[in-house]
């Protein structure tokens, strides 16, 4: 195992060079804990060190935003630091790539979800899921990540050829970029082409699409992907030891991580309003504001129904929908975990801080 298995390149390479002068390592972190990251650094002996790092002052200090701060994915200058010291992030590398949403509630800050990401496979398939709005959506968002795009029209065996065929090439009259390849549990060579050595790949895709099935059918001797985090107890695999990228023996880097999630469930919503524009005008129209688009006076929308301009059949779904996106939300609370971490911050990031961190466990520690 050497650092090119962990996606190291020239251009990482140069950039680090000065660093080294310093004696720092290179490390990419593959975990975001509260206080701490967890980062994967050459062992000198062909294998790699799981260690744990606090970010210095400075790098806290530089970064003009959240998105600028380190984050999975990133590679970074590590000070070992001496005996009884913290490992430090001396400095972040530029990012080659980065998957990352537009913060909830503030269309400015951006979250990043993992860094320096090659390739992002949207699975999906034929049938029930296929959306070509919502496939638009991804592919804005894997665009402005500048990883490469990659779609998996899978469960092919539950589909003609035909159907599977036109589904691929709808998809591809989207974006000339794209790879899209056709894929069921059973065909899954297409995925596993991607599993490069030093490649970090990314699936995103509805719930039931396959994402899971696809990944242990190919790795599943060396690594069980269960790809949701356990519903009853909360915690499931994304405990404070998880590792959010894989690194995987035959090669290739998967990415596992909560914030792919994120991502997909805002598509979804978005995709979902978009349908109903037409109706959201209308709603603009009724008397009040508060207008349930029942029983209450001056209701556009039921005026629109009377008239026959709006569809009775639209008019019913319209009224679902608050319903499903509030599915939607209680799904994403689950994992409101990520987020409340990142509102933290100044919290976490003073822990990061090892002078802070004493000070923060001094105020921390029970009065006697
Ligand atoms: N017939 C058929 N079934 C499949 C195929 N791929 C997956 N499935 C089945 O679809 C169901 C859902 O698959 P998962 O792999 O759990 O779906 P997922 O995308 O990981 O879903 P989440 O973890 O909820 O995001 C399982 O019962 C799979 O066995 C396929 O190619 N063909
Ligand atoms: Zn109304």
């Amino acid at each position: 195992m050497t650092l090119a298995d962990l996606g190291w390149n020239e251009a990482f390479e140069k950039e680090f060079a000065p660093f080294q002068k310093n004696g720092w390592v290179p490390a990419r972190l593959i975990r975001d804990n509260k206080i701490t990251y967890g980062a994967l650094i050459e062992d000198g002996e062909g294998g790699y060190d799981d260690v744990e790092v606090v970010m210095s002052g400075k790098v806290y200090h530089d970064a003009e935003s959240d998105a600028a701060l380190p984050a999975v994915g990133d590679w970074v200058a590590l000070d070992l630091g001496g005996e009884g010291e913290d490992t430090v992030i001396r400095a972040r590398l530029s990012r080659q790539t980065c998957l990352s949403r537009k913060a909830p509630g503030n269309s400015a800050e951006e979250q990043v979800i993992v860094a320096n990401v090659s390739t992002v496979v949207v699975v999906t398939d034929a049938g029930p899921d296929f959306n070509l709005r919502r496939m638009e959506r991804y592919f804005a968002v894997i665009a402005r990540s500048g990883a490469r795009p990659v779609v998996l029209v899978n469960k092919s065996d539950l589909y003609t050829k035909q159907e599977n065929e036109e589904a691929a090439a709808a998809i591809r009259e989207l974006s000339s970029e794209v790879d899209v390849h056709i894929t069921s549990v059973k065909k899954h060579r297409p995925l596993k082409e991607y599993f490069k050595k030093g490649q970090t790949i990314a699936l995103i895709g509805s719930s039931g699409v396959g994402k899971s099935a696809l990944v242990n059918a190919i790795f599943g001797d060396e690594y069980q992907w269960t790809g949701e985090v356990n519903e009853t107890t909360g915690k499931g695999r994304h405990t404070t030891t998880a590792r959010e990228l894989m690194v995987l023996r035959k090669g290739g880097i998967l990415v596992d991580n909560p914030g792919i999630k994120e991502i997909q469930m805002w598509t979804d919503e978005t995709t979902l309003r978009d349908r109903f524009v037409d109706v959201d005008d209308l709603a603009a129209q009724c008397k009040f504001l508060d207008c349930k688009h029942g029983k209450d006076t001056g209701c556009a929308i039921r005026a629109a129904v009377e008239t026959g301009a709006l569809d009775a059949g639209r008019y019913e779904a319209y009224l679902k929908l608050d319903s499903e996106i509030a599915k939607l939300r209680a799904q994403r609370k689950k994992r409101q975990m990520t987020i409340e971490r990142r509102a933290k911050r100044d919290h976490r990031i003073k822990a990061r801080n090892p002078v802070d961190r004493r000070e923060l466990e001094h105020d921390l520690k029970p009065r006697a």
